[in-house]
């Protein structure tokens, strides 16, 4: 896709703080629920922390209901923490903030426009010429060409997932954050997705905060895996993936990152062990 690396260059970027590599830290964070009953609290974070570089690829795994959604929604600002602190490009969260986007598993592009009026949503601040380059980039980009006038209700769930990434991509945000995004979809359509996902992020090389309790799909995207505990949830290993992508599957390192998140996990991949 040589085009694509010069149409970039012309493309709007996010103004970053260059003087400091993290786009994300947490520190001591705290996160408390009041529970169904009168006076009780739900117990969901406790301690967590975490550091993503600028244009890291980072997944976040854990038991189900540990709390990763929970704060996935603090760090982009849909939450208030309990207590401690969440600072993004250098400043601490306060709320939602347009230049970092969530790509969700439910299905976010609005039924009622075209593929190309979708990733063209947020940019009607550009001329008429800047946005559909923006948005042919893009659609091209997510391998979509020749359906910019088909409706969502005409594609995939797969395909209306790639129109959500372009969308995301098109507002040129510092950050993406994506709470199991292929959740929905069937295992091939995930395995191409995941592949795709890698594609881009490459091109890209946005700063990825990714949510899922899929640890082969951790182990094949992130640069580093997070695992958390069991609620009240930390942080309980930080594992960095050094294996070149595309990543082969069947390699000794991909099986030795994923087998040790398993038993990190306390799972055994054995039926019956
Ligand atoms: N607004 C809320 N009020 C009360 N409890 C909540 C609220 N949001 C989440 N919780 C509770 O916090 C816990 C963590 O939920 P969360 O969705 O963050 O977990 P998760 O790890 O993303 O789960 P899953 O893997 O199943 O998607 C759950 O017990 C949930 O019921």
């Amino acid at each position: 896709m040589n085009a694509s690396v010069t149409l970039n260059s012309e493309l709007p970027t996010s103004k970053v703080d260059v003087t400091n590599d993290h786009a994300i830290e947490v520190r001591d964070l705290w996160m408390t629920f009041p529970g169904k009953r009168k006076g009780e609290q739900v117990h969901v974070l406790e301690n967590v922390n975490l550091s993503v570089k600028r244009g890291e690829f980072v997944c976040i795994v854990g038991p189900s209901g540990c709390g990763k959604s929970t704060l996935l929604n603090i760090i982009g600002g849909f939450l208030k923490q309990s207590s401690g602190t969440a600072v993004v490009e250098g400043k601490p969260v306060t709320g939602p903030d347009p230049k970092r986007i969530f790509v969700f598993q439910e299905n976010g592009v609005f039924p009622w426009l075209t593929v190309e009026d979708n990733v063209g949503f947020g940019l009607s601040d550009k001329s008429e010429k800047e946005r559909s380059e923006i948005v042919r980039h893009y659609i091209d980009m997510v391998s979509l060409t020749g359906f910019e006038k088909s409706y969502p209700r005409e594609l995939s769930g797969g395909m209306r997932q790639r129109v959500e990434i372009a969308r995301a991509l098109a507002s040129a945000p510092d950050i993406i954050y994506m709470d199991e995004p292929f959740g929905a979809l069937d295992f091939i359509t995930r395995l191409k997705m995941r592949a795709d996902l890698v594609r881009i992020w490459q091109e890209e090389k946005k700063t990825i905060l990714f949510v899922t309790h899929d640890i082969e799909e951790a182990v094949q995207l992130a640069d580093t895996v997070l695992v958390m505990s069991r609620r009240p949830a930390t942080v309980q290993l930080s594992l960095p993936i050094d294996i070149p992508r595309p990543r082969d599957l069947d390699s000794h390192g991909y099986l030795a990152a994923r087998d040790r998140i398993f038993r990190e996990m306390g799972m055994s991949l054995k039926v019956g062990g």
